[in-house]
């Protein structure tokens, strides 16, 4: 929130503006209060439920307390590497519990966006850099793709390859997404659609610069360690810098994943609230969709971009310090 400031001295007035911090919840009261002004929780995954396979403490316990509650519950990721149906054995096997109703990522999303608002042509097909999540969103609206998990693609590329990089003009859109195996003869190829193929559509499934996970260090004085690292958005950007191509970005903020949510769900927003990690992605795709918002700590987003000498303009609704304290309301 900014708040004007005018300043009067002598003849001359000046105006500033300086941004509001917003209130950080701390006490079980305030948790309360929140939780009985939202009925829709749009929950962000990767720094907000887990750190890679590390569940953030409470969460177990939140998630049944908010479905015991009667709240809804939709899970709204910018992580393209899983499909829903992947979604559901992740959680699961993280002692999460989530439908694949709940779950919108941002392949998926992707999927529902080349099908129903591109109408992509059957007798065309995708160039996916990515990961069998996103394949596998492709395949459940039917439309064709090359490249992401196929073995030919996932190699290295001498400086002779050049001539393997053969025209496709069955190609009609690049997908770029999060891909662990990223490699120059992906870059080569997808490049190589669009510089032949003015026509060929270039999409991203998002564009976070980096990737909140967590990993065992084996330091037993440190012995799990959040830390980010490059994300899809700096796996797209060779891409997006080679082809000089402005691509169509799918995932939050843009508000096409809300989109695809209310393609499915309806919910009174002024009673919705987005809780994210991310000030850049979760945050304003909550204030895009017109929905409340709640930023929480431990993720990508650190304090001082709220709180620092130079705050962010983006401001959410509330901060918390991680999702998982509400599980002081837990009378189970
Ligand atoms: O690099 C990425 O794709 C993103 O950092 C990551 O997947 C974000 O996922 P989210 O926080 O939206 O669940
Ligand atoms: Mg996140």
């Amino acid at each position: 929130m900014m708040v004007l400031h005018i300043h009067r001295r002598g003849p001359r007035t000046t105006a500033s503006f300086s941004i509001m911090a917003p209130p950080v919840l701390s006490t079980p009261e305030q948790y309360q209060e929140l939780l009985d002004s939202v009925d829709t929780f749009l929950l962000d995954c990767d720094g907000v439920l887990y750190h890679g396979s590390n569940v953030v403490p409470g969460i177990k316990q939140v998630l049944p307390m908010l479905r015991r509650a009667g709240k809804k519950i939709i899970f709204v990721t910018n992580n393209a590497s899983k499909s829903r149906r992947m979604y559901v054995d992740t959680f699961r096997k993280l002692g999460l519990e989530a439908q694949a109703e709940e779950i919108f990522g941002s392949g998926y999303a992707s999927a529902v966006y080349l099908s129903k608002v591109l109408n992509f042509p059957k007798d065309k097909r995708v160039y996916v850099i990515g990961e069998v999540g996103l394949e596998e969103e492709l395949d459940s609206v039917g439309i064709g793709h090359s490249g992401g998990t196929d073995p030919e693609d996932r190699v290295f590329m001498e400086k002779d390859g050049f001539g393997d990089i053969k025209p496709d003009p069955s190609i009609g859109a690049v997908l770029c997404g999060f891909d662990i195996h990223i490699n120059y003869k992906k870059y080569a190829k997808a490049f190589s659609y669009m510089r032949d193929n003015k026509d060929c559509h270039f999409l991203l499934t998002n564009q976070d610069p980096t990737y909140p996970t967590s990993f065992a260090t084996g330091d037993p004085d440190q012995p799990i360690r959040h830390t980010i690292f490059p994300g899809s958005g700096s796996i797209s950007y060779p891409l997006v810098y080679a082809s000089k191509r402005t691509p169509t970005v799918i995932g939050k903020p843009n508000t096409t994943m809300m989109d695809a949510i209310l393609a499915e769900h309806q919910f009174d927003p002024k009673r919705a609230l987005m809780v994210g990690d991310n000030l850049a992605t979760d945050i304003e795709f909550g204030i895009n969709s017109g929905v409340r918002t709640l930023l929480v700590m431990g993720g990508v987003t650190k304090r001082e971009a709220i709180f620092g000498d130079e705050p962010s303009k983006t401001v959410p609704d509330f901060v918390m310090e991680s999702f998982g304290d509400l599980a002081v309301l837990d009378k189970q």
